[in-house]
């Protein structure tokens, strides 16, 4: 959808710059007092250089000998190049602070996306936020980079211009007059047209997300194999080529509004130093000013110009830049609902787990996918639930480990609300396999204990190795539990299969030894070997845990102490295997439907 109506930023030029001044004082003090330093040597030098020509031309005029017009112009010239190293050196100075504080901001942004609830960043608004702060960052070219650079332009330069203005005022406040007033047109253009940009950034942000996608996702490795036998490169060129063209479309707009800005910005700085100079000639016809006089004010008049486009340019510039610190303020900001602070104390044992009238809603759907639930587990009391595709076990799982709040409703664990507790303390109860595995590229046990080498307890991940199923495929390999995974990432790494993942997953939530373990489809990429001793282990797998296994495969549920069956979001069936079969209700069938393949194949 296009959208072009006017919507003001959240926070206004003076905070974001005020939000960054403080924060970088908190971060890296060096890069605001280089800053502070950088001012007033950028406005020094040409003055001094103007002053150089005057007292030149005067000490000429004045018939000064050799030796005396030698030295002052020796003494003035090596102040000047000492003026330009200090300023060349500060300019570095803050060019290399900049770069690393960049770095500090996306170490914040990381902090943030590690940090933050998972719903701020599952959600659509909470992608587009993080989209639009990581361009405040991404490159040298980004608002957190260019700051201070365009702070000190936009100081020196308002600091330039009111000295000038002073001096210039004794050739002529209506110099200074001309001067000054066309300058406010030409920021009046730029600051109209850098809004428009902002205005418009929620109509290309979004097709810049999906670019990237599509080219990250067109040279990812894990898509090769799709890509190849679906041949889905021609459709990818397609849907890139359109969105490309919509992005095109988009920056030809803002190059076109961008070009008459040009246009006009250099139209008025031609017609403005113009008729300067001609009132600065004028005067010397009319009024007699003398040579230095007209050379000092002359090299006056030609650096205004230069403070003057330098404030709209940095101005413009620092205000775009304010415009990316609010993005990356948005989404710094973004408040966390669930408890950061103190929280109740843990339950020590594994906890009885109560959902009551929970619902819940994703923000983008307009039907709820859990609705009204009510189920009890005992502390220690294994269930299973099952259902069909999207019938809301995930969204369960999400729910009961807290990275879902109920729209209505309470999760309650150990007697109390799970909000009640401190996030990260809650999260500690749990160990959860969730469908998708995430593998870094570590060594195997690092993989396991997610902590540094010398914290690892060897005992401890020898034997989850050994509970998961993965022990003996580890002891193969050259380096064992060293071994380092991700090829992708790594020359002397491997990769698992899916079902070894799946093994090396269990380990990690084993490792872990939460109170509540949660398995979302653990088995889904087993063999039927490897399926058959977890599910005869999982008595010992679990042991004093209250645990959720997920699954679609309904033998395996049998040494659950209780089964709920989950349909459209709502538990239709609750009960144990022996209690629902007996029911002749919908996991009956299900169950029917799914050994009915396994008897004809033994002809049973
Ligand atoms: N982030 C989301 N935004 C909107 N809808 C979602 C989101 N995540 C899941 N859903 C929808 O919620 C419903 C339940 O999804 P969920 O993953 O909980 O199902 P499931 O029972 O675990 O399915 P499966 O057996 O296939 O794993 C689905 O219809 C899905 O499309």
């Amino acid at each position: 959808m296009t959208k072009t109506g006017r919507h003001s930023p959240l926070h206004s030029m003076f905070g974001n710059l005020a939000f960054l001044l403080r924060k970088s004082y908190q971060l890296d003090k060096s890069i605001v007092f280089a800053t502070i330093a950088h001012i007033p040597v950028i406005v020094l030098l040409p003055l001094l250089a103007a002053y150089l020509s005057k007292s030149v031309v005067e000490l000429v005029t004045d018939a000064s000998d050799a030796g005396t017009l030698t030295v002052y112009v020796l003494s003035i010239s090596a102040g000047l190049l000492a003026m330009h190293w200090l300023n060349m050196y500060i300019g570095a100075k803050i060019q290399f602070r900049a770069f690393y504080n960049r770095f500090l901001y996306i170490g914040l942004s990381i902090d943030k996306v590690m940090n933050t609830d998972y719903d701020n960043i599952e959600s659509n608004s909470g992608q587009h936020k993080m989209d639009k702060a990581n361009k405040a960052m991404e490159g040298d070219d980004t608002g957190t980079q260019q700051f201070f650079a365009q702070l000190v332009k936009c100081c020196s330069n308002g600091i330039g211009l009111l000295t000038y203005s002073a001096m210039l005022n004794f050739l002529s406040p209506w110099v200074v007059l001309l001067l000054f007033g066309s300058t406010a047109i030409n920021y009046a253009v730029n600051r109209a047209h850098n809004h428009w940009v902002q205005r418009n950034k929620d109509n290309w942000v979004p097709l810049e997300r999906k670019l990237s996608y599509i080219s990250k996702k067109a040279g990812d490795f894990e898509a090769a194999k799709d890509m190849r036998i679906y041949g889905m490169s021609g459709w990818f060129r397609q849907v890139s080529k359109r969105l490309l063209g919509e992005r095109l479309g988009w920056s030809r707009k803002s190059e076109r509004r961008g070009f008459i800005v040009d246009v006009l910005n250099v139209t008025m700085t031609v017609v403005r130093d113009g008729a300067a100079y001609g009132f600065l000639l004028y005067q010397v016809t009319h009024n007699g000013i003398s040579a230095a006089e007209f050379v000092f004010f002359f090299a006056l008049i030609t650096q205004y110009s230069g403070w003057l486009l330098g404030i709209i340019d940095s101005f413009n510039a620092l205000h775009k830049t304010s415009l990316a610190i609010g993005d990356m303020r948005d989404y710094l900001d973004m408040p966390d609902r669930s408890n950061r602070g103190a929280g109740a104390a843990l339950p020590d044992a594994s906890p009885e787990i109560r959902f009551e009238n929970v619902w819940y809603r994703h923000d983008s759907s307009d039907d709820a996918t859990i609705k009204d639930i009510n189920f009890t587990i005992r502390p220690g009391e294994k269930i299973a639930i099952v259902g069909m595709n999207g019938a809301g076990k995930t969204t369960l799982v999400k729910l009961l480990c807290g990275l879902y709040r109920p729209t209505e409703g309470a999760v309650i664990a150990g007697g109390r609300n799970i909000a009640s507790y401190n996030r990260d303390d809650y999260y500690k109860l749990l160990s959860v396999v969730f469908q998708d595995i995430y593998l870094m590229p570590f060594s195997i046990a690092k993989n396991i204990a997610l902590c540094e080498a010398h914290l690892i307890d060897r005992e401890r991940l020898e034997h989850v190795l050994k509970l998961s199923g993965l022990h003996e495929k580890v002891q193969s390999l050259p380096e064992k539990e060293e071994t380092q995974l991700l090829k992708s990432v790594r020359d002397n790494a491997i990769d698992l299969s899916g079902g070894e993942k799946q093994k090396l997953a269990l380990a990690r939530a084993l490792y872990k030894g939460g109170s509540i373990i949660v398995l979302d489809e653990p088995t889904a990429a087993l063999d039927p070997i490897a399926e058959n001793e977890m599910y005869l282990k999982y008595n010992e797998l679990t042991a004093s845990a209250t645990s959720i296994f997920i699954s679609h495969r309904l033998s395996s549920t049998r040494f659950c102490d209780r089964i709920l069956f989950l349909e459209n979001g709502r538990i239709v069936e609750e009960g144990s295997h022996a209690e629902l079969m007996a029911l002749g209700g919908k996991y009956a069938g299900m169950f029917e439907l799914q050994s009915h393949y396994y008897k004809e194949a033994v002809g049973v």
